[in-house]
């Protein structure tokens, strides 16, 4: 279940009834352009795709002798498969990300594995990325030295349907590879096999996931009222003057959810919209209960300058009580509580104390953290920002804005020859 609290927004009900025209305009040029080629609107019907899923479990039970999983990819392309692997991980697989070029980690990665228990997963769309190709051209040579001709066994690439290199890699040396299909942009993907393959190795509840995010394509297209990705629509239209948008998630199990949502965020909104206008707002990342010690600070003195979702789960899948330990009596306080109740209260007094500060705040409540309700809420967040490129105006599906660094940085490294 996930479910949206607005107590310390007075008056959103009668916001919502005054945006209605606006919102469901909004949804209705949103859906118009389902299925036109090019609107990249391919995200909406992952959850439905049980065939894929057929396909990525089939490969894992064929590759039963896998012990470390390398995922090569940066931004959606490993952000998404990062945040759920952490949280629902069960199959003793080890993870590793290469989602950076810094060579000592890499380094040391290498030397710590052992190629012939070891599956490397080349993660790109566009099959064009930098630091992706930097890595598999290591990973690549590593493996290639390591067990010779048996190399393509352990290189699995996820990409286009068609074009890129990757895609003509895997087609050239008659590697596995699984598609992310053309309409699905890569930080809408984390439910096509960019996510799906590592979480299959992961061992992690797929059907669950789905069933989730079909939820939340259902509560989409739903009447307002019951419609949650356009009442969260509309709490970030109302406040686009403030801004930062913090999305702070009070479970350990998430704590790289925050990093995909700014992406999702960030990428897809921040942008000039059709008049030339710079439009936007700030993702700011935090976890709780660790930010409350860094953050919430300047949260509750500094600049009312933020809007606040808290992500905040309402039970436990399993909890731990707190035994009385007669050497701290100073812990009393705690005795006979649970560690998850200490998790909620602070969750709560951080949301009132946020909202006493005058600072803009709402909760999305999560029954449990569980494939199912995070399933859910990736695609409700989808949503959303699909909604807000409509109510902004601007594309949610492109970056033009990232193309001039990557430019740069190949003109460097050729003009060094
Ligand atoms: O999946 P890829 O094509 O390798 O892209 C990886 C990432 O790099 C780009 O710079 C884009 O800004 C991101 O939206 C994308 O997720």
């Amino acid at each position: 279940m996930l479910r949206l609290d607005t107590r310390f927004l007075p008056g959103f009900s009668e916001e919502l009834k005054a945006h209605a025209p606006l919102l469901l305009e909004a949804r209705e040029a949103l859906l118009a352009k389902r299925g036109q080629k090019g609107a990249m609107l391919g995200w909406m019907d992952l959850p439905e795709d049980t065939e894929t899923l057929r396909e990525i479990r089939r490969f894992r039970e064929q590759n039963p002798w896998v012990e470390d999983f390398v995922l090569l990819g940066i931004g959606g392309s490993a952000l998404g498969p990062k945040a759920l692997e952490a949280a629902f991980a069960d199959s003793g697989v080890r993870f590793h990300y290469v989602d950076h070029v810094e060579p000592e980690p890499i380094r040391k990665l290498l030397q710590s594995l052992n190629p012939h228990k070891t599956l490397v997963n080349a993660v790109s769309k566009s099959g064009a990325t930098a630091e992706t190709l930097a890595g598999l051209l290591l990973f690549l040579d590593w493996l290639k030295a390591h067990l010779g001709e048996a190399w393509r066994r352990h290189l699995v690439v996820t990409t286009d349907p068609k074009g890129g290199a990757l895609r003509a890699l895997a087609g050239r040396e008659g590697l596995r590879a699984f598609a992310i299909p053309e309409e699905v942009g890569g930080r809408f993907s984390v439910l096509s096999p960019v996510g799906l393959l590592p979480l299959a190795f992961a061992g992690a509840d797929l059907d669950a996931l789905l069933m989730g995010a079909r939820k939340a394509n259902e509560q989409a297209l739903a009447p307002l009222e019951e419609s949650l990705p356009l009442k969260t629509a509309l709490l970030h239209h109302l406040h686009r003057h403030l801004p930062i948008a913090v999305f702070m998630v009070y479970s350990e199990r998430l704590r790289y959810l925050p990093a995909w949502f700014v992406q999702l965020h960030d990428e897809s909104l921040g942008k000039r919209d059709q008049e030339g206008r710079r439009v936007g707002t700030t993702a700011l990342p935090a976890l709780g209960p660790q930010d409350q010690h860094a953050q919430v600070q300047l949260f509750r003195e500094g600049p009312l300058d933020k809007l606040l979702t808290l992500v905040i789960p309402e039970s436990p899948v399993e909890d731990l009580p707190l035994p009385p330990v007669g050497e701290l009596p100073e812990a009393g306080y705690l005795f006979g509580k649970t560690l998850f109740r200490l998790l909620k209260a602070e969750a709560e007094a951080t949301y009132q104390a946020l909202a006493e500060a005058g600072q803009r705040v709402y909760a999305l409540y999560l029954s449990e953290v569980s494939p199912y309700t995070i399933g859910w809420l990736l695609q409700h967040l989808m949503w959303q920002t699909a909604f807000l490129g409509e109510l902004w105006g601007v594309n949610a599906f492109d970056q033009p804005g990232v193309e001039l660094g990557k430019r740069l940085t190949r003109a460097f490294l050729e003009g060094e020859g």
